[in-house]
């Protein structure tokens, strides 16, 4: 595992682009497991930071966020993400993921910001080539993806939620949600944006971000940031029912509309990415946006005294 890790992170970081291996529709992959073979009923592999779980008879792995306090995406995680993805991208017995948290009360935070405070250009590059890496792969998935945003999820938790097929979350108004970037003074990327205007349209989208709008459940479902809100003690339950319906239609066709919904936003990206990495870089390294970084940083610590 930790021989795989290193070698994603170096793919990642020297080549530029990590290959996105089976981005193109895969035919049936379901299909093509040989016949009377008897399935073991579940696999499981477990990394630092999460935990993934396959079913194998129903071909649905679940993949558990579990990095304490609140699952924020450091390279670590950002590497380990991408590396469970691939495993699973590359299963042929996996159909679809279900993408949820195991620390109560939060989904992700998102992205780390001590990964974007006081550190050096390289850092601030390999960093966001993980970042862009994660999403690539998530966005482009053939799998079925489905968030079941248990918690908080702000910000990069909510690119992962957004970037999945389907959206379910716990109906509690203390759980927020949201691209809330402009609160901390730096502004979401245009992949960011592009993939929140394909989920709830361009007015929403452009005054939430604007605004840096953290929505409770009720709203975010509301304006289309979720599509169900269930009883946190349902969310299971109910995951298997979405995902048994998403996957009882053929993988192709499915996969086909998925890619051509999703492929100019992806293009783009894949188009840019050394330029995004730069205005990143440089936008980062700015005093101001530094600054901007540091106090939000005391704001949380001080809001626990
Ligand atoms: C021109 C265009 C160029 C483009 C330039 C691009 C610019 C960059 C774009 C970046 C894109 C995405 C950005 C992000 O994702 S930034 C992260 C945003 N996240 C947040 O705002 C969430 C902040 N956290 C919270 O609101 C709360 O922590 C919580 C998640 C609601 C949980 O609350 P809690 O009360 O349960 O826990 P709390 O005590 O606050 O936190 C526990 C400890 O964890 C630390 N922490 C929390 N969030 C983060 C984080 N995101 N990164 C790092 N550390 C985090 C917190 O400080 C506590 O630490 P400690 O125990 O006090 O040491």
């Amino acid at each position: 595992m930790a021989a795989a890790a290193a070698t994603l992170a170096r793919r990642i970081t020297r080549s530029g682009v990590l290959p996105l291996c089976r981005r193109l529709p895969v035919w049936g992959r379901a299909a093509r497991r040989p016949p009377g073979l008897p399935l073991a009923p579940c696999r499981a592999f477990s990394n630092k930071k999460i935990q993934v779980d396959m079913n194998e008879s129903s071909g649905v792995a679940t993949m558990k966020f579990k990095s304490p306090p609140v699952n924020s995406l450091n390279l670590d995680f950002l590497t380990e993400f991408c590396i469970s993805l691939e495993k699973l991208e590359n299963d042929r017995a996996c159909r679809g993921i279900i993408i949820t948290s195991a620390i109560p009360k939060i989904f992700s935070s998102g992205l780390d910001i001590t990964e974007m405070c006081g550190k050096s250009t390289e850092h601030y590059t390999e960093f966001w080539r993980a970042v862009q890496e994660m999403w690539l792969r998530l966005y482009s998935s053939n799998m079925v993806t489905l968030a079941v945003v248990n918690g908080s999820s702000p910000a990069g938790g909510c690119l992962i939620a957004l970037s999945c097929d389907y959206r379910i979350m716990a109906d509690n108004p203390k759980y927020t949600i949201g691209l809330n970037e402009a609160q901390l003074g730096i502004v979401a990327p245009f992949w960011f944006k592009d993939t929140f205007v394909n989920v709830v349209g361009q007015r929403v989208a452009e005054r939430s971000l604007q605004l840096g709008s953290l929505y409770p459940a009720p709203e975010a479902l509301k304006f289309g940031i979720v599509d169900e809100l269930v009883p946190e003690e349902k969310l299971q339950e109910k995951a298997t029912a979405v995902m048994a319906q998403w996957l009882a239609l053929p993988d192709h066709a499915r996969q086909i509309t998925k890619s051509m919904m999703r492929k100019a936003v992806l293009d783009l990206l894949v188009a840019h990415r050394e330029e995004d990495i730069k205005n990143f870089t440089s936008f980062v390294s700015k005093e101001s946006i530094q600054k901007s970084l540091r106090m939000y940083m005391e704001m949380l610590k001080k809001k626990k005294s």
